[in-house]
């Protein structure tokens, strides 16, 4: 299965230069695959390359597109991005008004604010977090909560840069149960090969540059030979 048309992402001639260095060498990328793992070194770009796509990283050269627009504010609204640490991502104190942020932004009528947040909690088994202070949540339930924020916003596309980093492993294991069960399509950064293997394509990023890009046990396969002494 694969994205759909008009939500298709495209780098065009992408660079990234920062403080004079190049962190990112121009790439050219369609991903249609609706789940595309990013691995590689650290320091290797994959942040970088994962900004991009929602626009929080601007190119230094190049175009990022979401299906024909190269608008950034569509790019930010069709892209949703899930940072490696929660508390970057949760402002609000309760976590239902985290959750109605960005969809008062949009100006979306009460009735339906409220809709979007029921079936999101809903869907992730996590009503009962609704009126919870933020702060006191977990760090596994305040990962689940940045990535139910970004799905209120019914983005295309989802980009979690390390989602699991800071999770143990029952709740790591239930994040990565959520991120398979989605419809969206899902960009994910990520070490832990053992759930990328399950991915439709993997990109492998080697001092800003794509050095692999295909099924899963080639590229991983290709990152396991170069880490090996
Ligand atoms: N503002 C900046 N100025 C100069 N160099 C930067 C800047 N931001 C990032 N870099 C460098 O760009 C390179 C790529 O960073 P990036 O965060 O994309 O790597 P990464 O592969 O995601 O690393 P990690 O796995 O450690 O998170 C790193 O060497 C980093 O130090």
């Amino acid at each position: 299965m694969t994205a759909a048309p008009g939500t298709m992402l495209a780098l065009q001639g992408v660079s990234v230069v920062k403080d004079g260095r190049t962190i990112l060498h121009p790439l050219d990328l369609t991903l249609a695959e609706r789940r595309v793992g990013i691995i590689g070194r650290n320091g290797s770009g994959k942040s970088t390359l994962a900004r991009l796509f929602n626009g929080i990283e601007t190119p230094s050269t190049g175009t990022v597109l979401l299906g024909d627009c190269a608008d950034r504010r569509a790019l930010r609204r069709g892209v949703g991005f899930v940072f490696q640490n929660p508390d970057n991502q949760i402002v609000y104190p309760i976590v239902e008004e985290d959750l109605a942020f960005g969809l008062k932004n949009l100006k979306l009528p009460p009735e339906e604010i409220r809709a979007r947040i029921d079936t999101v909690l809903d869907r992730f088994g996590l009503a009962g977090l609704r009126g919870r202070f933020t702060h006191q949540l977990s760090g596994g339930e305040k990962q689940m909560i940045a990535l139910a924020g970004v799905l209120v916003m019914r983005p295309a596309t989802v980009v979690l840069d390390e989602p699991a980093t800071l999770l143990d492993l029952w709740n790591r294991n239930r994040l990565m149960q959520l991120i398979a069960g989605l419809e969206e399509q899902v960009i994910m950064v990520s070490h832990d090969l053992e759930m990328l293997a399950r991915f439709d394509r993997v990109l492998l990023v080697e001092a800003g540059r794509i050095a692999a890009d295909g099924p899963p046990d080639q590229v991983i396969a290709r990152y396991r030979a170069g880490a090996a002494c």
